[in-house]
């Protein structure tokens, strides 16, 4: 990569939300961590919002390991019972979220941690998974049916970058457990971001997965409807999401390879886009990053 290569992506990114979701999955390797921390504040110094929300699948469930409970899923949702939850809110605010902050701030003071709960950023209602066409109670798991995103605003204004945990205020009083990928995408859809990027353990949309590992490079949002329900668990929240962004106002919603170091930045900031990117209907087809 040329540095000059960026300047047209720096032009048109300059003061745009970018919402960034961090997979679990992708975050297991240290390296990868603190390079992933690197480009989020270089997109800050280079002029962008960034606002990292992240998962933690694989550690909750570490942990759920250690203590001796199980980990079950249904449609790739955690079944969470209030147990599971208390593990699930300690894990992800009190290790993964401050893992992250940690790392982002060793370049400066930016990184803010919060989760969904805090300053009413995210409500939720119970969600029920469905299970041949019939509804399945799967315990604290939440839709968002609220965001109040002006406490994200007011840091993003401040020049910080929030890091937010995927759990939710509910109506009710409970709390509750948010798929990250939902959650990405309904902040992205609420701040007005330029661009919603899912980072993962694959290196996009496989067209014919599990028989195939041909990636399928872009897509608009009808072309996504037509193959949601072939998708299987892991990617269906992540390939919901994208939809739900780009039908709601996010420019564009990319899925990448978290794997790769610096994967981030070479999504934004050149010519050559990697992984999946889903654009709204009426987007004319582009090479490389841009949308
Ligand atoms: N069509 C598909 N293309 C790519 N991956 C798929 C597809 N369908 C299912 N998957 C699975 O989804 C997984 C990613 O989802 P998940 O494990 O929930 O990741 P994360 O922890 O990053 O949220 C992949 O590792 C892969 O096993
Ligand atoms: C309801 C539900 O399933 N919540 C997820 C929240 C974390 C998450 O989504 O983490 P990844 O992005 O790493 O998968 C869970 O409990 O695992």
């Amino acid at each position: 990569m040329t540095l000059i290569e960026a300047l047209p992506w720096l032009e048109r990114f300059h003061g745009k939300t970018v919402v960034i979701k961090f997979g679990g999955n992708a975050m297991v390797d240290e390296e990868l961590k603190a390079a992933f921390a690197q480009d989020v504040v270089f997109l800050r110094f280079a002029g962008l919002h960034p606002v990292v929300v992240h998962g933690g699948g694989p550690q909750i469930s570490a942990q759920l390991d250690k203590l001796g409970l199980e980990s079950s899923f249904t449609n790739g949702l955690r079944v969470t019972t209030p147990e599971t939850m208390d593990v699930v809110r300690m894990v992800l605010a009190g290790q993964v979220q401050r893992e992250l902050v940690g790392l982002l701030n060793q370049h400066g003071p930016f990184a803010v941690g919060m989760t969904g709960e805090d300053a009413h950023t995210m409500t939720a209602v119970k969600r029920y998974a469905v299970v041949d066409g019939e509804p399945v109670d799967i315990g604290l798991v939440g839709d968002i049916v609220n965001i109040e995103a002006g406490a994200v605003k007011a840091l993003i204004g401040d020049g910080r970058i929030p890091v937010i945990s995927s759990i939710a205020r509910g109506t009710d009083g409970h709390v509750y457990n948010i798929n990250a990928d939902t959650a990405a995408a309904a902040l992205a859809v609420a701040l007005g971001a330029e661009m919603l990027v899912v980072l993962t353990d694959v290196e996009g949309l496989y067209k014919d997965w599990p028989h195939s590992d041909d990636v399928i490079s872009q897509l608009d949002a009808t072309e996504l409807d037509e193959l949601l329900p072939t998708l299987a668990s892991g990617m269906l929240p992540k390939m919901e999401g994208c939809l739900h962004a780009v039908r709601s106002g996010v420019g564009t919603a990319r899925v990448l390879d978290g794997r790769v170091p610096h994967s981030l930045l070479l999504e934004i900031f050149t010519d050559e886009g990697i992984g999946t990117m889903v654009v709204p209907d009426d987007e004319p087809t582009v090479t490389g990053g841009l949308a």
